[in-house]
């Protein structure tokens, strides 16, 4: 039994998100941001939309298990060995997900003018009915979520230090996206561990 099991679904039909809350005290998720914020390979995402090539002001790094290839929007990144913090992250994401995982995209967002826009994780190496953990650092920040047919929405606002998991049909048939603020002024670091299927 998990000691988080009274958590409910965010999403009303087509799939499963919980909030776990904080799994961090303040205190352990402010030293877990500014020792990510130092020791990860933070480097800006690049996609290749229509031929033409972006770069995006958000940071990314990409840390897994093994060497994984790992392509989205048309490029292709190679996931770097863990380090001491994301080990201990994802043990204890894993022991309150039940769940193992073998990898994690970071995201850094360095002020709320930064976010991400529409999408679902349904990348094929993620396989179907894939669980993604998301733990948040730093500001809070709004999550949505639109249905894919009806574009019915949910939001949710992500506490530092806090768990979401997406699960279930979720990428199948809901879009999530982090919207742009002017109000967020602050840093935000977004961890999401993965389980690459291949
Ligand atoms: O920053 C977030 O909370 C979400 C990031 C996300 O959706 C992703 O990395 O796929
Ligand atoms: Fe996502």
């Amino acid at each position: 039994m998990d000691l988080f099991s009274n958590t409910t679904n965010l999403l009303p039909y087509d799939g499963e998100t919980l909030y776990y809350g904080h799994i961090l005290s303040i205190s352990e998720a402010n030293r877990y941001f500014e020792a990510l914020m130092h020791n990860i390979a933070w480097q800006h995402d690049e996609a290749i939309i229509y031929g033409k090539h972006y770069i995006t002001k958000r940071k990314v790094a990409w840390y897994g298990n093994e060497n994984y290839n790992y392509t989205y929007s048309n490029t292709t990144k190679q996931a770097l060995p863990w380090t001491p913090e994301l080990i201990a992250l994802k043990q204890l994401v894993e022991n309150i997900t039940g769940t193992q995982f073998n990898s994690c995209l970071l995201n850094l967002y360095h002020t709320g003018e930064e976010g991400m826009a529409w999408h679902s994780d349904d990348e094929k190496a993620l396989g179907n009915n894939t669980i993604i953990a998301s733990l948040s650092l730093g500001a809070a920040r709004k999550f949505s979520f639109k249905h894919k047919k009806t574009a019915e929405k949910r939001d949710i606002i992500l506490e530092p230090g806090s768990l979401l998991v997406m699960q279930g049909t979720t990428q199948t048939h809901w879009l999530h996206r982090l919207p742009p603020t002017k109000t967020v002024k602050n840093a935000r670091i977004n961890l999401t561990f993965r389980s690459i299927v291949y």
